[in-house]
């Protein structure tokens, strides 16, 4: 198999099954063995696709005789793998990205005439393309479905939601935090940069370090060794603003794959206690093994609902953290698909969160902190759940922290990071502390 055919199958799949790009992606490039380079073709004409799906099915819908919905699905992505080719990519010559498309039509259509109407389609863009108007609708010139977009400017205003929504089709950094309990951060960039990767110090963030030409992240020395890893600075940031210390006991309540539950054991120097908790059997295994990698025994992990109560943990931590699922708007960056998500289920969400926070304040002892967590930027999922807490619950207040960077909201207790405003995840913690 070729890189357009695993970005063919992935995109396909995601838009048939609703996969995630990034997981179904990665299984298949591992069955297809593609080299480094071609993996990493696939993986930018997938996410481009995905990133740029709105504008591109508007440039194709004036050029097709055919509405891109009556399309099979294999014959509609690969008309758009050959137009995010043509518009986008300087590496690929026009004609090879056409004859390509035209091939992927022709093996995956069961239409005759599909690989005629995608030659004929593809070669007109290709004619016209110096001279299309990109879309003046900021929701179509960065392919953000309307209700994302019309929510952003709400929010933002438009300028500003625009630059957001142009974040949003950025290249995330590769953030590795150090392990701090084994090693310096000199040490582990000079590690790094031994086995040819690209380091630089974050420029605000302490023990983190900004990297690239990675190649296989598991294959690197300081990896296999437990020496760093992989979380968002804003999402370390979270736990900064919780203040986990040495000896304390700490509940991470909706843990997997963990990360949240690492930068609270090395805040921690390594000495307490943090238990991790999950609803899904299957995660549990991620959190042992990253815990087991980065030798932060004071973890352990362990199956549990945080909207169910557990009577010996009440009152029972110092420190409960409450990461709760989400609608991840705020990782559009590393997953482009997750704005075409069905916005109807989304708007659950709210009672779930309010449910977990609810539940497992509970578990916090008198005197101690909860951190609300997502990685979303829907108030209604953020602040709008905080107030409710506060609101039904007087024995909690919001309570200002100090943590690295620029962010207002930190002495209030109420943080919102922005793509692009800080060039971090889009992400939101509160921290709320509990009456003595
Ligand atoms: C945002 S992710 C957590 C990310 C994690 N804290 C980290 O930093 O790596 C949310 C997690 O909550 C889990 N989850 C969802 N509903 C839950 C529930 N009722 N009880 C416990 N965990 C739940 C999901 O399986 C998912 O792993």
């Amino acid at each position: 198999m070729t890189a357009r055919d695993v970005a063919l199958r992935a995109l396909v799949a995601c838009e048939k099954q609703g996969a995630w790009s990034d997981g179904f992606l990665k299984k298949t490039l591992r069955a297809a063995g593609l080299d480094s380079r071609d993996a990493a073709l696939a993986t930018r004409l997938c996410f481009g696709v995905l990133q740029n799906r709105i504008l591109l099915d508007h440039y194709l819908e004036e050029l097709s005789t055919v509405r891109l919905e009556k399309m099979e699905p294999a014959v509609r992505n690969a008309l758009r793998l050959g137009a995010y080719q043509v518009l986008f990519l300087d590496r690929v010559p026009d004609h090879a990205a056409v004859s390509q498309a035209v091939d992927q039509a022709r093996q995956g259509a069961k239409h005759p005439r599909a690989a005629g109407l995608v030659n004929g389609v593809l070669r007109a863009l290709v004619r016209q393309k110096e001279a299309l108007e990109p879309p003046k609708h900021p929701a179509i010139r960065y392919s953000h479905p309307k209700w994302l977009a019309e929510a952003f400017a709400a929010r933002l205003g438009g300028e500003e939601a625009a630059a957001f929504m142009a974040a949003n089709n950025g290249q995330p950094p590769t953030c590795a935090q150090v392990n701090t309990v084994r090693a310096t951060a000199e040490e582990v960039a000079a590690s790094l940069r031994a086995e040819g990767v690209e380091v630089e110090l974050h420029p605000w963030l302490p023990n983190c370090l900004l990297l690239s030409h990675t190649g296989s992240l598991e294959e690197l020395a300081a990896f296999r060794k437990g020496l760093f890893y992989i979380q968002d600075a804003a999402a370390k940031l979270a736990v900064l603003a919780a203040d986990p210390k040495p000896g304390m006991t700490v509940l991470d309540a909706c843990a997997a794959p963990g990360g949240k539950s690492f930068a609270a054991a090395l805040a921690m120097e390594g000495r307490g206690r943090v238990v991790s908790c999950d609803i899904h059997p299957h995660k549990i295994d991620l959190i042992q093994a990253g815990a087991a990698r980065l030798g932060l025994d004071c973890i352990s992990a362990q199956v549990l609902n945080a909207k169910e109560c557990k009577e010996e943990y009440l009152d029972g931590f110092d420190l409960v953290l409450a990461d709760v699922p989400c609608s991840g708007l705020g990782i559009i960056r590393k997953k482009p698909d997750i704005r075409y998500k069905d916005p109807k289920p989304l708007a659950g969400l709210p009672a779930v969160q309010k449910a977990i926070l609810d539940n497992v304040s509970r578990y916090v002892r008198p005197g101690g902190v909860l951190l609300y967590a997502t990685c979303t930027l829907l108030e209604r999922e953020n602040e709008d759940v905080v107030r409710d807490f506060t609101d039904r619950h007087n024995d909690f207040t919001l309570e200002g922290f100090q943590i690295p960077g620029d962010f207002t909201g930190a002495a209030e207790g109420m943080v919102t990071c922005w793509p692009h405003r800080h060039g971090t995840d889009g992400f939101f913690f509160a921290k709320l502390r509990r009456k003595a």
